[in-house]
C-alpha cells in the first residue's frame, strides 16, 4: 500500500474528528490546496501485493545490502545493473522527466532505494529536489520516464488504489499541525479518516507513536501549547502511525522535505537523531526498533548529511550527477560536488 501520511492532508472544516469528516483540503499538481471529497479520494493508492520475503511487521526474511558502497557517477539508465539484486528495491525512479511551463526542472533522474537505506538528496536550490519527493509521493506526475514502487511502474497519482506493498510518507518542513485539533487528533488523523479502528484503538496507537518520538502526556494539548520541536515530534507521530491490525502491514518509506531547515544546530541535531530513531536500523524513544524502513531526506544542512543520512544522491541541472556514500561527499574529486560542499562561487554549479 502506498499511502500518504497526514501531513499532505489538510481538513477543510476541522470539526470533532470523531464524526470523521468526509471533506479535505489536497494538495494539487500546482502546490496549492484544494477541496476534494473524502470517497473521491483515495490516500491508499498505487500499490502490489507485498512479496513473500517481507514480514507481518515490515521486516525482510532476505539479506538486504547497501547498494552503493563507493561514490559514483550516476548513469541514465540503471538498467545496465542486470546483476544486481532487485529485491530489495522499494522505490526507482527511472529516467524522470518534469517541467513547470518553460523551466525543464527533472531531466532523466534515475535512482533505487532500497529497504532499509537513509538516503539525501542534495543540489543548489531549484534544482527540483522536492519536485522529486513530491512525484515519488504520488503528488506530481512525472511528463515522461517512471516510478517503480516495488517493482510495479505507478500508474497515475494517489488516487490509484489498485495494489498494496508499501507505505509513504512525506513529512513537511514546516510541522504543518491541524491548529483547531488536538495532538491527538492530529495524530491519529488518518485512521481517524480512514480505518474502521475504534476510537480506544486508535487512541491507543497515538499514545504508543507519542511515545516512540519521546512524547507522553500531551494528547489533549493543543499544537499552540506545543514548543517547535514538539510539533515536529508530533508531525513525525503522524507519519509513523498505522493500523497494525491489518492482515498485511506494508513496510514504510518516509520523505523529509528539508527537516531541519531554519533549525539552531543543536534543535537540529535532536531531529537528526529523532530520524535516525524511528528507522529500522535505529531504537526509538521506548527503546524499541523504529518502524520506517527507508527513508530519503532532502536537506541543505551539512549536519544533516553528516548525522542522518548514509548515502547521497547529487541532484543538479535535472539529473542525477554523483552518488556516494555521505563519507565519500567530502573526499569526492568531483567538481560539482567539491563546489558544493566548500560552498565556493568557482566551479561548475553557477547561480
Ligand atoms: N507546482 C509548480 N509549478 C511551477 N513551478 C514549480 C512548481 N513546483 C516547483 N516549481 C519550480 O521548479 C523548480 C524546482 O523546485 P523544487 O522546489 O523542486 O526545487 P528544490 O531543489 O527543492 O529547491 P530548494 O533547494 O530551493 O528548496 C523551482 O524553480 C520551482 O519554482
Amino acid at each position: 500500500m502506498v499511502s500518504i501520511s497526514g501531513s499532505v492532508f489538510f481538513p477543510l472544516t476541522v470539526p470533532d474528528c470523531s464524526s470523521r469528516s468526509r471533506k479535505v483540503a489536497v494538495l494539487d499538481n500546482h502546490n496549492s490546496f484544494c477541496l476534494k471529497k473524502k470517497d473521491q479520494r483515495r490516500i491508499v493508492c498505487n500499490c502490489i501485493a507485498p512479496p513473500p520475503f517481507f514480514k507481518s511487521d515490515g521486516s525482510s526474511t532476505v539479506n538486504f545490502n547497501d547498494s552503493f558502497t563507493s561514490e559514483h557517477l550516476s548513469r541514465d539508465n540503471e538498467d545496465e545493473d542486470e546483476d544486481e539484486d532487485e529485491s530489495d528495491v522499494l522505490i526507482e525512479c527511472r529516467n524522470v522527466y518534469k517541467s513547470f511551463g518553460e523551466k525543464h526542472i527533472l531531466r532523466g533522474v534515475s535512482f533505487k532505494i532500497r529497504h532499509g537505506e537513509a538516503v539525501g538528496v542534495i543540489g543548489p536550490s531549484g534544482t527540483g529536489k522536492s519536485t522529486i519527493l513530491k512525484i515519488i509521493a504520488g503528488l506530481l506526475s512525472p511528463d515522461k520516464g517512471e516510478v517503480y514502487i516495488r517493482g510495479r511502474k505507478r500508474v497515475g497519482l494517489i488516487d490509484d488504489e489498485e495494489l498494496s506493498g508499501l507505505r509513504i510518507g512525506l513529512v513537511f518542513q514546516s510541522a504543518a499541525l491541524f491548529d483547531s485539533l488536538t495532538v491527538r487528533q492530529n495524530v491519529g488523523f488518518l485512521l481517524y479518516e480512514n480505518s474502521s479502528l475504534s476510537e480506544d484503538q486508535i487512541s491507543a496507537l497515538v499514545t504508543e507513536n507519542l511515545a516512540a518520538v519521546g512524547l507522553k502526556g500531551v494528547e489533549d494539548r493543543l499544537p499552540s501549547e506545543l514548543s517547535g520541536g514538539m510539533k515536529k515530534r508530533v508531525a513525525l507521530a503522524r507519519s509513523i502511525i498505522f493500523d497494525n491490525t491489518r492482515k498485511e502491514i506494508e513496510p514504510e518509506v518516509l520523505l523529509y522535505d528539508e527537516p531541519t531547515a531554519g533549525l539552531d544546530p543543536i534543535a537540529s541535531t535532536v531531529v537528526e537523531d529523532l530520524i535516525r530513531s524511528v528507522h529500522i536500523k535505529g531504537e526509538d524513544a521506548r527503546g524499541k526498533p523504529g518502524k520506517i524502513a527507508s527513508y530519503i531526506a532532502v536537506t541543505h544542512q551539512h549536519s544533516t548529511i553528516r548525522r542522518a543520512v548514509d548515502r547521497l544522491l547529487f541532484l543538479y541541472e535535472g539529473k542525477v550527477v554523483w552518488q556516494g556514500m555521505t563519507d565519500e561527499f567530502t573526499t569526492s574529486t568531483n567538481p560539482i560536488v567539491q563546489q558544493f560542499a566548500s560552498g565556493s562561487l568557482d566551479g561548475p554549479i553557477k547561480y
